[in-house]
Parts: C-alpha cells; structure tokens; sequence
C-alpha cells in the first residue's frame, strides 16, 4: 500500500465518506486529502472530559508534585522496544487481514516509541490505515462484566478495564502483542474488580490509574465511540502538525494522511489537538517547548464597593451571549486570551469581549452605562463593542486591561525564578522533566500575556496621541 489521496480535483476520487466533524484544523500546509469534506477526524480524548482551562499555579504546583507519568516514565525500557517493534506490525496486519502500512516502521524517539517514515512520503499519501476491526473500543469488554458496569461508568473506564482484563490473560490474550507494547502495570483496588477476582486477583487501584491514562493518553474519541487504534498510538505529537486522524464510516478503518513530505528516517508526527501546556502534561504527560496553543484565563471582577455593580451586572447578563463568540470558554468575568501576534494592532488583538468587560468596568456614572445599552441596541447588540468615543474612557479602561495583566506578569515571573535551576545537582530524571514542563508551561503563557501586553501598550500610545492632538 502506498495510496496516495488525490484532492478534489482528481479523476481518482476518494470513495464516499462522511463530513469532517469537530477539530479546527491550522490553516497552515492543509493538504488536498484533508481538506475534503469527507472524512471524519477524531478528536483526542481531552476534549470530552476536561475543559483546557486549568487553573495555571495549581497544574504547576501538581506538576511538581504530584506528576505520575511521564514520556519517559511510561515508555518501556527503550532496548526491549526492538523486538517488539520489528514484530508488531506483521502480527497487527495478519490480525487485521490487510496491509497497515508500507511506509512507516517502529522506532524509538526522545518521546518514547514512534513511528519513521521507512519510505518517500508525499503530502497527501495515506501512510497508515487501521481496520475498526482491530481496534479496541468498549464494545471489547466481557459481557459479564459489561453487565455489571451502569451507564454512568465512563467510557475511558471501560477501556482500562478491557486493558487490565486483557494484560492480566498474558500470552492468551488476543492482543497480548499489544498490550506487551504499552507501559508496565502496578497495583489497583476497585469495586467492580472485586466482583471478579479470579480476573482481576492482584490487580490494584494503581494498576488502574495506570490503565486509565494509558487511555486518556492514546485513545481517539469518533463517532463509533472511543477507541485504541494499534500502530496509529505509536505516533507522537506536533502541535503544528495538519495530520490528524481520520475515520472512514464506509471503510471502516482509521486512517492518517501525511501533511507534508518526509524522506525515510524522518519521525512522523501528527497533531492529537490545539492543546495549550495546560492541558498537554495532564492529558498526555508531557508539553511542547514552544507550544502556537498556550492561552491564559483572565478573571476580572465588578468590585463590591463599585456603587454601579448591580448595573453593569445587569447590563453584561442581558448582552453576555454575543462574547461568548469571541473567548472560547467565557464566563461573565473570565477570558481567555491567545498570543497576540500582530503587536501594532493590526489583525486580532485582545479577545472583543474583554475589551468590551474593560469598557463597561471602567464606567462612573449611569449615564455611560445607558449610552453603552442604546448603542448596542443600535448596533448588533453586543454591548461596548465600538472603541468608546470620549478618547479618555477608552484610554481608561485599556490601561485598566493592561495593569492586570502586567501584575499577572509579575506572578509568572516570580513563579518562574522560583523554579529549581535546570542544571540543579542532583535533581533526579523525573523531577528534571516535572521542572521542565511546568517551566514550559510558565514561559508559555507569559509569551501570550507579554504578546497582548504589548499590544495594550501599543494601543493605549495611539490613543494617547489623539488626546493630545484633541487637546491642541
Ligand atoms: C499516543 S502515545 C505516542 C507513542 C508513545 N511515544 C509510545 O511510546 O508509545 C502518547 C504519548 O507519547 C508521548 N509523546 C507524544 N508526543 C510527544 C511530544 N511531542 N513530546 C513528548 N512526549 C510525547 C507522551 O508520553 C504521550 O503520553
């Protein structure tokens, strides 16, 4: 197999599939083959059980303390990846009964196991497609102990139950090459594992909580349901990657297409989601060093002592749905900002809706209050959307903006000196990678607060020369 995806413009069309759903592709190096609107792509698991917003001192704080797993912990001693590797792929095909993939072969990675282009990959060849039938969704799980799970038992859950039940039958399990592949077990203690011991006899809660971000970390989320997809989980990820994985309904097979070109040798990489570092280490275990998807919430509060408060309250509640089109995950007062990347104030600068909060928290009298509620009703009825017209107020109220985001600067800094020294003697592997990820998680999201902090200073100095020039 060697399929290349020819785009829409093809005589060789691809076969018929259904519309792409859900992740938001980077607009960069999107390939023919992705672009069509006929596979479906699978979203990381992420997504569907945690909001990306995680609190930012506290995930450091759990990142060096508490962090369990890690790329390095996780993947088995690189030396007994040999074997498996050369012998994994085979043994996937004759289960599946069909070629995986003729160009990609299993190597070892800073990253633990990944896959290498072992050929010339053109952007747009498929370079891996993996049969539903080899997969492992909850659909796997013994029916007795299917049985005994209610519905409120996660899906995540049942798949680290299907991993235990599957590791714990050793060489009779039927994806005991698989399984032999994934990160060693410890110890677990679980009310439904009781029910079953001769199944579950010395497995523990630790065991478990292994199992599970076993899944968290490589099963893909579709519309079959969740799934492992074998051979496809040995790829690592690149933020900036327009390889996604794919799902074809008619086939029934996962399917990756390369974005770009890769000569033999070159590790493969595809993008498991925009995630930010606030996610990343929770999710997968590690973060990216440079990561396009860092974001920072800011909380901004009406103080009690405003003697407006119950007015602005009011007026942000009747115009609050429009700015929820702006800030992915907006409460009243909490927004997210993103890198800001044209400083001078061109293209998108701060999120409109926290523009927007600034103008109505800087208000002192109703009159103002009321002049915003007319215009919006005027307008599209999105509240403080238009720079305010007395110069001042605006002036007034970006500076509000970029005060709270210089103290929130200072914060990361101090929390960044704070950090142990890279080079600290005697720091051990685990605790060097912890230090590593919560310093690329601080350094990330004051890259973004930096980025819109110039952006404010930029334009609160326009601002400033009208002023002036009005005052002349
Ligand atoms: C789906 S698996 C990928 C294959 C994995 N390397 C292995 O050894 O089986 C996801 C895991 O790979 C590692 N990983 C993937 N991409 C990475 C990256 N860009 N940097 C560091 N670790 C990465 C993380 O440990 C993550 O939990």
């Amino acid at each position: 197999m060697h399929s290349h995806f020819p785009g829409p413009a093809s005589s060789d069309p691809p076969p018929t599939l259904c519309t792409r759903r859900g992740r938001k592709l980077p607009k960069r190096r999107r390939t023919n083959s992705l672009s069509t609107p006929m596979l479906q792509g699978g979203h990381r698991l992420s997504k569907l059980w945690r909001s990306p917003i995680t609190p930012l001192f506290n995930l450091c704080h759990r990142l060096l303390i508490n962090f369990k797993f890690s790329s390095l912990s996780q993947a088995k001693g690189l030396d007994s990846l040999d074997e498996e590797c050369e012998e994994f792929l085979p043994w996937l095909e004759r289960k599946a009964g069909v070629e995986i993939s003729s160009v990609l072969s299993i190597g070892k990675s800073a990253y633990g196991r990944s896959l290498f282009a072992s050929e010339i990959i053109r952007t747009g060849d498929c370079i891996s497609k993996v049969p539903y039938s080899v997969q492992i969704t909850p659909d796997n799980l013994l029916p007795k102990i299917k049985a005994l799970l209610s519905n409120k038992v996660g899906t995540v859950a049942k798949l680290a139950i299907i991993l235990l039940v599957e590791q714990k039958m050793g060489q009779d399990s039927e994806w005991a090459s698989y399984i032999s592949c994934l990160p060693q077990h410890g110890e677990i203690h679980s009310t439904v594992l009781e029910q079953f011991p001769e199944i579950f006899e010395s497995i523990t809660l630790k065991d478990f909580m292994r199992a599970y971000f076993l899944v968290t970390s490589r099963a893909w989320e579709s519309t079959k349901g969740l799934s492992l997809i074998p051979f496809t989980d040995f790829m690592n990820h690149d933020g900036v990657s327009d390889s996604i994985v794919l799902f074809d309904e008619d086939k029934k097979l996962s399917e990756v297409i390369a974005d770009r070109n890769y000569v033999p040798g070159q590790e493969v990489l595809i993008n498991y989601g925009n995630f930010p570092n606030a996610t990343l280490p929770l999710d997968f275990g590690f973060t990216l060093p440079y990561n396009i998807h860092d974001q920072v919430q800011i909380h901004f509060n009406i103080p009690y002592h405003d003697c407006l408060r119950e007015m602005k309250l009011e007026l942000l509640q009747q115009h609050s749905t429009p700015k929820l089109k702006d800030a992915i995950n907006c409460s009243e007062d909490t927004f997210l900002i993103k890198e800001v990347r044209s400083p001078r104030g061109k293209g998108k600068g701060l999120p409109q809706s926290l523009r927007a909060f600034a103008r109505v928290l800087c208000c002192t009298a109703p009159e103002e209050l009321s002049d915003l509620a007319m215009e919006a009703a005027q307008m599209d009825g999105r509240l403080a959307r238009q720079p305010l017209k007395d110069s001042r107020r605006e002036l007034l109220a970006h500076e509000m903006l970029l005060s709270h985001i210089t103290h929130l600067m200072q914060k990361y800094d101090v929390a960044i000196k704070s950090l142990a020294p890279a080079n600290f003697p005697s720091m051990s592997k685990k605790f060097a990678l912890r230090r590593q990820m919560a310093h690329d998680l601080l350094t990330g999201e004051l890259r973004v607060l930096n980025s819109a902090s110039a952006w404010l200073n930029n334009y609160c100095a326009a601002l400033r020369a009208t002023i002036h020039c009005q005052s002349q």
